[in-house]
């Protein structure tokens, strides 16, 4: 585990005879100077032969070359025009969209308006509407968009699966999906906090909850049965911003989903960070599967089965076996890398995430909010 923790934070360079013909490199450009970018791009670039660190925009000059400097971009556009100027570059060949959710839709369909392709991050857009239109588009010009859901991409969430297709514990009755994070995570002031730019719990860990339901299930919930949200604080700007939210969902056949998001988890007597939540638990008819940590299984996570009245064992799935790339220390961010470049330069990915995922994932999530009555994050005012 300590080798693998080392090799994830110092991953070894590629080698010489690693390298690719340049004609065959992938020119990343960068939307904003996010915070995601260092762990989602650039840490899984460096071991990525193919990937190069062309350029990133940030609303502020300044800002986007210090950016640029320290983590090794060769380009930086500032300013009001900025981001434009960086779909513009003819260069590019990707665009990194991780900007505010709110912003997913506008930004998208302005690059794929340039011809670039797209890594976009979750969830998607602000509604499901929005998702099909940007799908539709990237269809009609030949290009590829992929939703960010890394921890689709990492062996240990596919293994779960396996073992739930192989039926060896009878069909699936429930499963409940549990993500928290402690307070102080998503500051006061966070994009997350405000649904102009589309936060919330729901729209920020719950995406995963209700895509991790319906990837283990292979289906989508017929109904919302229940929901209830907490909204951030008691401020009219966040009447509509729940800090976490708890939902039960049908699914055919007589599957019953839980799921919970907690964006804002209060320390223990007010001083003790509760440790994140991060499982998956899944009721069959003959046993019960876990995982803990399916989120960023990379760094440390455990697959329990429990078969009724049968032995207990605990599984890790660092790698694929057979002949699928990876190595143990890829995170869930560099096996994502691995099959978007492989998609975009024509080779069959791993797996991927269809468009029609990407759109009832946010359908889904759209019904959670109707049923709480916090309503759907508002459209993008972008008039395509
Ligand atoms: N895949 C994953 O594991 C994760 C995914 N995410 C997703 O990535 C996205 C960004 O999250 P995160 O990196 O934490 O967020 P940040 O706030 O760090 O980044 C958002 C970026 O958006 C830009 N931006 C443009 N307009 C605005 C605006 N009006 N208000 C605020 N920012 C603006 C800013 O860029 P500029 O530099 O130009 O000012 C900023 O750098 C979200 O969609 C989130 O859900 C987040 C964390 C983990
Ligand atoms: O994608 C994410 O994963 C982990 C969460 O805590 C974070 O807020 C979110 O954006």
């Amino acid at each position: 585990m300590l080798s693998r923790l080392y090799k994830i934070l110092n991953p070894p360079s590629p080698t010489e005879s690693d390298r690719v013909d340049p004609q065959k490199r992938v020119n990343f450009g960068c939307l904003g100077a996010a915070q995601i970018t260092p762990g989602c791009i650039v840490n899984p670039s460096r071991t990525h032969p193919s990937v190069v660190l062309y350029a990133v925009a940030a609303r502020d000059a300044k800002r986007a070359q210090e950016f640029a400097k320290e983590h090794g971009f060769s380009k930086s556009y500032g300013g009001p025009t900025g981001y434009q100027d960086l779909i513009d570059d003819p260069e590019v060949d990707v665009v990194y969209n991780p900007l505010p959710n709110g912003l997913h839709f506008e930004w998208t369909m302005k690059a794929l308006k340039g011809g670039k392709h797209v890594l976009l991050e979750k969830p998607a857009t602000n509604t499901a509407a929005e998702a099909a239109q940007i799908f539709a588009l990237a269809e009609c010009n030949n290009l590829v968009v992929l939703e960010a859901f890394h921890y689709r991409f990492h062996p240990a969430i596919q293994r779960v699966k396996a073992i739930l297709d192989s039926k060896e514990l009878g069909e699936i009755k429930h499963v409940s999906a549990i993500l928290t994070a402690p307070a102080g995570t998503a500051p006061e002031g966070d994009i997350r906090w405000s649904y102009e730019l589309g936060g919330g719990s729901t729209m920020d860990p719950g995406c995963y909850t209700v895509n991790v339901l319906r990837y283990l299930t292979s289906s989508n919930p017929t109904a919302v049965l229940t929901a209830k949200a907490v909204p951030y604080s008691s401020r009219p700007e966040h009447k509509q911003v729940d800090k976490m939210f708890w939902a039960t969902l049908s699914l055919e056949p007589e599957i019953i989903g839980e799921l919970h998001s907690n964006l804002d988890e209060p320390k223990l007597f007010g001083v003790i960070p509760r440790m994140p939540k991060l499982s998956a638990t899944i009721q069959c008819e003959k046993g019960t599967v876990e995982i803990f940590n399916f989120l960023v299984p990379s760094y440390y996570h455990y697959i329990t089965v429990s078969p009724s009245g049968g032995r207990r064992r605990t599984e890790k799935a660092y790698t694929f076996k057979g002949t699928a790339k990876g190595e143990d220390w890829w995170t869930t961010y560099r096996y994502q890398l691995e099959a978007f470049v492989d998609k975009i330069q024509g080779r069959t990915p791993q797996t991927w995430i269809e468009p029609q995922d990407t759109i009832d994932n946010m359908k889904w999530i759209e019904a959670i909010y109707e049923k709480d009555g916090f309503g759907s994050r508002p459209t993008s005012k972008y008039i395509c």
